[in-house]
């Protein structure tokens, strides 16, 4: 029997950068973590450990710190693709570059209306994402977000499901629903206006979902891609995540009384996990 090598990447993940852009009068603040993956002719480094087409992965980080002087000053798609280009083409071995951005979100500060020149808030939970994927055949560009908290406290309902032994949960015409919204979208092409578009597709995903009769998440997770993709063409296809944060009406009856959908039990776990991908026909 004969055994080789199959698939196999290699590269540095979660270099984290941080830039200050310096204007004159305000300084601009960025920060994100990039994850480069090679895949190539790189079987003989894991047969023989035979380096010679080993770009080191030291190597990488420090590519991202030098090119991120000139080149990162945009959306982090404009970064990916730049990244990508020049690792695909200083390294013949390498037939696929993968760059992952993942972009740390700080607001300005303002007080009485005026922006601060220098001082942000942030840390909070929502990023914003990137995958570029170079091959000498093409780039494809998937970008997104995660970690954005959504609520709404009505307008959501779920009935009608399947009732067995096992089924204690009531049916509900008007419950919280809310999610921690991971989506991601793959572009039609890796020239665009990376930065218009993510601010227009966070837009229409927020209204969607503020906006839908949900009847369920799966009903709501379809509106929001439907959307996505009815009012921007440049997206081929759109994947969400939404998990179900749960928010269970807390039983005041022993108190003598009455919680009319106001008290409730917010809980971590178990969860549904909610996925899903709209795309369009051929
Ligand atoms: O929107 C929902 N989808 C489900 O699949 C489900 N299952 C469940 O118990 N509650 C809910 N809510």
């Amino acid at each position: 029997m004969r055994i080789k090598p199959g698939a196999n990447t290699y590269g540095k993940n979660a270099v984290n950068l941080s830039r200050i852009i310096r204007h004159e009068d305000y300084h601009e603040f960025r920060q994100v973590s990039v994850s480069v993956a090679l895949t190539g002719d790189f079987d003989t480094a894991h047969t023989v450990g035979d380096n010679a087409l080993i770009l080191p992965t030291d190597t990488q980080k420090n590519t991202v710190y030098a090119l991120a002087r000139e080149h990162f000053t945009g959306p982090i798609e404009a970064f990916g693709l730049t990244l990508s280009q020049h690792f695909l083409s200083r390294n013949p071995q390498v037939s696929q570059v993968r760059v992952e951005l993942v972009e740390h979100l700080w607001q300005r500060m303002a007080f009485d209306g005026a922006a601060h020149p220098h001082a942000f808030t942030g840390g909070g939970s929502e990023k914003r994402t990137t995958v570029v994927t170079r091959t000498a055949a093409g780039t494809t560009v998937v970008s997104g977000l995660k970690g954005l908290m959504l609520l709404k406290t009505t307008d959501s309902a779920f009935v009608g499901y399947p009732k067995d032994e096992f089924t204690v949960l009531p049916e509900t015409t008007d419950r919280i629903l809310a999610t921690e919204c991971e989506a991601s979208w793959e572009y039609t092409s890796a020239g665009l206006d990376f930065e218009v578009l993510h601010h227009r597709i966070r837009q229409s995903l927020l209204r969607t979902f503020s906006e839908h009769k949900s009847l369920s998440v799966q009903h709501t997770l379809y509106a929001i891609g439907e959307k996505i993709l009815q009012e921007n063409d440049e997206v081929k296809e759109i994947s969400l995540i939404m998990p179900n944060k749960h928010h269970i009406p807390f039983n005041l009856e022993p108190f003598g009384m009455a919680n009319t959908n106001e008290i409730f039990v917010a809980t971590d776990a178990p969860f549904g996990y909610i996925t899903g991908t709209v795309t369009r026909e051929e």
